[in-house]
């Protein structure tokens, strides 16, 4: 039998983020339990496997399953580890919103893991904010890629979201709501409908197309969100040459993002009773990526510090999958502190 010093050397933590595009796993060593500004930068990622979908709602109970469980192996192996060295694991994974998915998830990971190992199961949103955190599920998190949701989480257990409801339910401020809105202007300024707007040649340029007529054949062709969505870069690139219909939809998108934000943090009180208080925002996704002319992220970053002053705006330097490993780490970390043994 090997020395605790040896099992610790050994042991490792996983990370899942559980998306609808995607699922990755990495696998951490057993970092100190220290601060979270003095982890290694950047932090050992010992193996990493990425797989399909694990949202059950998206691909049923079996594959979502399998996904798990294929994508978890496969990091392992990565690691040159057998299960036998996990301490802990993380599930952040979409679709998880009920206590009954949390359940089924984790029964799930009991086949895997002797009952000594700690398993946490969580949306993926909170894997998202704790990339941001390091660890630490408090404060909210804005995601904003081909969709968008805000979800705020307070240190006693208390949550809430807003937005996220999907395109057809007024989520303007996701890749799909700025890019069908975009595609909007163009077909209503062909009308006659709407004003002009350079969006209508940069579209067709960039689509192959030779008349606005034909835009309605394209999105019927296929008319998926993420198809959709991949055309924000454009409407940002005719915002920042002065195009005021593509600035419009921007600003409106901004404002969305913002009062998302707004909303949750409202509800949790995150920013204490006169709005002053310090709390964390994680800002994710392609719609907020750092860009040099017309920068959304940056716009709602100056609306969520106009309204809350304290707080603290984070664009994460580490992936969603490493927040839910960071994760796991932190609440070892505080049942430590809190005396309770591993
Ligand atoms: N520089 C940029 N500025 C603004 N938007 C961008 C930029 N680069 C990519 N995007 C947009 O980001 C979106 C993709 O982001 P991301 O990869 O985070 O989303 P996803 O993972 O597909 O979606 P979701 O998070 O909803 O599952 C697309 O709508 C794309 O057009």
């Amino acid at each position: 039998m090997g020395s605790e010093s040896d099992e610790c050397s050994t042991a490792v933590i996983l990370g899942v983020d559980g998306g609808t595009t995607s699922t990755i796993c990495v696998c951490l060593p057993l970092l100190p339990f220290c601060e979270q500004h003095q982890l290694p930068d950047p932090l050992p990622v010992l193996g990493r496997a990425a797989a399909g979908c694990s949202n059950h709602n998206s691909v049923g109970e079996n594959a979502a399953r399998e996904t798990l469980e294929q994508v978890i192996n496969e990091a392992l192996s990565r690691a040159g580890k057998n299960r036998s060295a996990v301490l802990a694991i993380c599930l952040g994974v979409s679709g998880v919103n009920h206590p009954s998915d949390q359940e089924r998830i984790l029964n799930w990971m009991r086949n895997m893991f002797p009952g000594n190992v700690k398993i946490y199961v969580q949306n993926d949103a909170v894997a998202a904010l704790a990339s941001g955190t390091m660890g630490k599920p408090h404060g909210c998190v804005l995601i904003a890629g081909t969709g968008c949701i805000a979800y705020g989480f307070t240190e006693d257990g208390r949550e809430a979201r807003a937005a996220g409801a999907g395109p057809v339910l007024g989520d303007w401020g996701s890749g799909y709501g700025i890019a069908s809105r975009a595609l909007t202007a163009v077909v209503k300024a062909h009308d006659g409908r709407g004003p002009e707007t350079m969006l209508t040649d940069c579209f067709l340029k960039s689509l192959g197309l030779a008349s606005p007529d034909e835009i309605i054949g394209w999105t019927y062709a296929d008319s998926s969100w993420a198809r959709i969505a991949a055309l924000v870069p454009l409407v940002v690139s005719c915002a920042e040459v002065g195009d005021q219909v593509a600035d419009e939809i921007l600003k409106n998108a901004v404002q969305e993002l913002a009062l998302s934000v707004k909303a949750v943090v409202q509800r949790l009180y995150l920013a204490g009773e006169d709005g002053s208080d310090s709390f964390p925002v994680v800002m994710v996704g392609g719609v907020l990526e750092n860009n040099k002319g017309w920068d959304i992220g940056k716009e709602v970053i100056d609306s969520i510090l106009k309204a809350y002053p304290g707080a603290c705006t984070i664009r994460p330097k580490v992936e969603p999958a490493i927040g839910a490993a960071l994760f796991a780490w932190n609440m070892m970390k505080e049942k430590e502190a809190n005396g309770q043994s591993r």
